[in-house]
């Protein structure tokens, strides 16, 4: 099992907003994790992080995360947040080049070979005009993309992805979404991707996993699954009790 949640009940306080989830992915996938607002996906990620408290267990590549320290470091999860800010001027490239931090020991230095691979992900990308730029200047797209790109340098087996497509144009979601299906096909990496772009869940292949629902499950990725969940989130959230 690449991933496997038994039981997983978690929230703040009193309010359990994650109750008693279970769902196993026995191999590399792609999963989209979708909900209204509030319906406890980001939770779902802080849990997978220790950030919060929970009861149950998340099992990854069969090592329980609750005892398993430096979980990123050892290459098994990486996790891209919704927003991430820079407060200092950097280039873009030794932005990028951080995503190699497992290959490196205490202040090494990046190598000629890891600005290399910085730049071929963002030729990936269609965006090598950015390099040399300072981070700070780019746009709010621009820079979720190079986030991402970060984070696939980082090349864990496990991807946690927090709404990576929120601020992209409708070329970069398609884009992106494409290359996510990539990670897992060619590279045998998981991506567990949370979303509110139903749309472009069409073409994947993969699994759901609709948090708003009573009860939710893995359910594979058809045109008819992503309809009928697109028309439960329309259909309004229930009253969380
Ligand atoms: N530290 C916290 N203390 C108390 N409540 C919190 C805390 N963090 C989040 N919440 C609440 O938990 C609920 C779920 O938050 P979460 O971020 O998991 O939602 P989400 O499904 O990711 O939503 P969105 O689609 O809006 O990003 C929200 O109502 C939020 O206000």
């Amino acid at each position: 099992m690449v991933v496997e949640v038994k039981n997983l009940v978690a929230g703040y306080g009193q309010k359990a907003l994650i109750r008693n989830l279970s769902f196993s992915v026995p191999s590399p996938a792609f999963v989209a994790i979708i909900g209204h607002n509030g319906a406890g996906k980001t939770t779902l990620f802080r849990a997978f992080q220790g950030k919060v408290a929970y009861e149950g267990e998340i099992l990854a590549q069969s090592q329980n995360l609750r005892h398993l320290k430096n979980a990123s470091g050892k290459g098994l999860l990486a996790y891209l947040p919704q927003k991430s800010t820079v407060n200092f001027p950097i280039k873009v490239h030794d932005l990028l080049v951080m995503g190699l931090f497992r290959k490196k020991r205490f202040f090494e230095d990046y190598s000629a070979d890891d600005y290399t691979l910085a730049a071929d992900i963002l030729t990936q990308l269609q965006l090598p005009h950015l390099l040399n730029q300072d981070f700070t200047t780019l746009s709010g797209g621009e820079q979720q993309l190079i986030w991402l790109a970060q984070l696939k340098l980082q090349d864990a087996t496990i991807n946690l992805l927090d709404e990576p497509t929120q601020q992209l144009d409708v070329f970069y979601k398609n884009k992106v979404f494409s290359l996510l299906q990539e990670w897992v096909v060619k590279g045998g990496k998981t991506v567990l991707c949370i979303t509110h772009d139903l749309q472009n869940l069409h073409h994947m292949q993969g699994y759901l996993l609709n948090l708003s629902k009573p009860n939710p499950i893995l359910e594979a990725i058809t045109p008819e699954s992503v309809r009928e969940n697109q028309a439960f989130l329309e259909a309004g959230r229930q009253p969380v009790l």
